[in-house]
């Protein structure tokens, strides 16, 4: 399966959504109906989070032949297109395409599992892949070769989710994805905590002693660091886009001075040997990845949920203490606090009479607390948040991952 490029067809012909929703200065009550994110228009957690999915097969060339954009989405126009074999990307009416639409054509398709549609960045055999199994069990997992085309692939209604990892127990978060959350869209709809397994692949019959070079994903050479070099291999590091796609690459170019760092499944997909099983540094090696949609989820008090928001201040003394403040009185838990440069990167903010402009902070600030956007102490905090603040957006009030996992339980080799 040919992984999504930015050059696909559909992704190729349209812009990347850069615009960056927030919500400042606005009036108390019109932020905390955005906050609350309780519109006519989101979609149940029942619906699309939680129903259980047969299996299916395929993935790419099954693109489109249900819930086209065009179908599902009123007001946007709806132009019969000539099936094309030769080009999977190009949507598909539902039933036939000379067939006139009827009513039930735009209502919203129920999102019954195999129909969920995840694109992740990188091959299959990639840890991404696992992690969007283990989110929505049985989707079509679809491979795009980078992050932003798995991000324009949900916007654009080829995918209806899109995974990302954002942390790792060992290596800390991955800085570049966090910018993504900001340049997009797409809200936060769910989390997944994945153990993951390294193992050092080569082509059969290759021996440690011939290697030349390590090549990965650069989480997957970072995990590793200690173990190459306890295992004597002191040979160069090479990082790559995704860890199956360093397997699949010595795979293809027959390159026997070169393993890779990256799951057994991979070794499995591309016909490596496992020349050293398990070579994470830390045996409890866990990468969290985030779930995005187009549409958050209603937000819950009947489990454990856990809010990301992200927020800028311009001028005042101690606006991040205040805003710590407003959780710690309120007895959120915070799990994450982390700031990102933002030079030369202006953000759209729009006050209270809904002008927009342009405006450049030096830094983003990325909290997740443990709490729901129902629960009225998260409301309020939040409400607290805004007062010290010139940016605040929610990005996403979702269930926690709470699936105990052990080191010797790993889902993802
Ligand atoms: O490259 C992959 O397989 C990914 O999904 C990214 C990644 C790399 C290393 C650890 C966890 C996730």
């Amino acid at each position: 399966m040919k992984a999504l490029s930015s050059s696909s067809p559909i992704l190729g012909a349209s812009q990347p959504a850069t615009a960056t929703a927030l919500i400042a200065r606005s009036g108390r009550s019109e932020w905390q109906s955005s906050c609350a994110i309780l519109t006519s228009k989101v979609i149940s957690q029942e619906e699309s989070e939680s129903l259980p999915v047969p299996p299916v097969s395929g993935g790419v060339d099954h693109l489109n032949g249900h819930n086209s954009a065009a179908a599902r989405v009123p007001g946007m126009n709806l132009v019969p297109i000539e099936k094309s074999d030769s080009n999977p990307l190009v949507p598909q009416h539902r039933h036939n395409p000379l067939k006139p639409l009827s009513m039930t054509d735009l209502s919203p398709a129920p999102m019954h599992g195999s129909n969920l549609r995840v694109a992740y960045q990188g091959v299959p055999g990639a840890y991404s892949e696992a992690a969007a199994g283990k989110a929505y069990p049985n989707c079509q997992a679809i491979p795009c070769d980078q992050f932003e085309v798995a991000f324009q692939a949900v916007e654009l209604w080829i995918a209806d989710r899109a995974v990302l990892p954002v942390e790792n127990s060992l290596g800390g978060s991955i800085h570049r994805n966090y910018d993504l959350l900001l340049r997009h869209r797409l809200h936060i709809v769910g989390e997944v905590q994945l153990p993951v397994h390294h193992c050092l692949l080569a082509l059969p019959g290759v021996r440690k002693e011939f290697l030349t070079r390590v090549i990965s994903h650069p989480q997957g050479l970072a995990q590793c660091e200690h173990t190459l070099t306890k295992l004597g291999l002191n040979v160069a590091r090479e990082a790559v886009d995704d860890t199956a796609g360093a397997a699949e690459f010595i795979a293809s170019n027959n390159l026997r001075d070169t393993a890779a760092i990256a799951s057994a499944r991979a070794a499995e997909i591309y016909g490596l040997e496992i020349l050293e099983d398990g070579i994470q540094d830390d045996v409890s090696n866990v990468t969290r990845f985030v779930m995005l949609a187009r549409e958050p989820i209603i937000p819950r008090t009947d489990r454990p949920f856990k809010t990301s928001i992200v927020f800028a201040h311009e001028k005042g003394t101690s606006v991040l203490f205040k805003v710590l403040s407003a959780f710690a009185f309120r007895d959120i838990s915070l799990t994450k606090i982390e700031s990102r440069p933002n030079h030369n990167r202006p953000i759209r903010v729009v006050d209270d009479a809904n002008v927009g402009t342009a405006k450049h902070f030096e830094y983003m600030f990325y909290v997740d607390f443990e709490a729901s956007m129902a629960e009225a102490r998260a409301q309020n905090a939040l409400a607290e948040v805004q007062e010290f603040t010139s940016f605040l957006r929610v990005l996403g009030s979702y269930p926690m991952d709470m699936t105990p996992w052990s080191p010797t339980s790993s889902t993802s080799s």
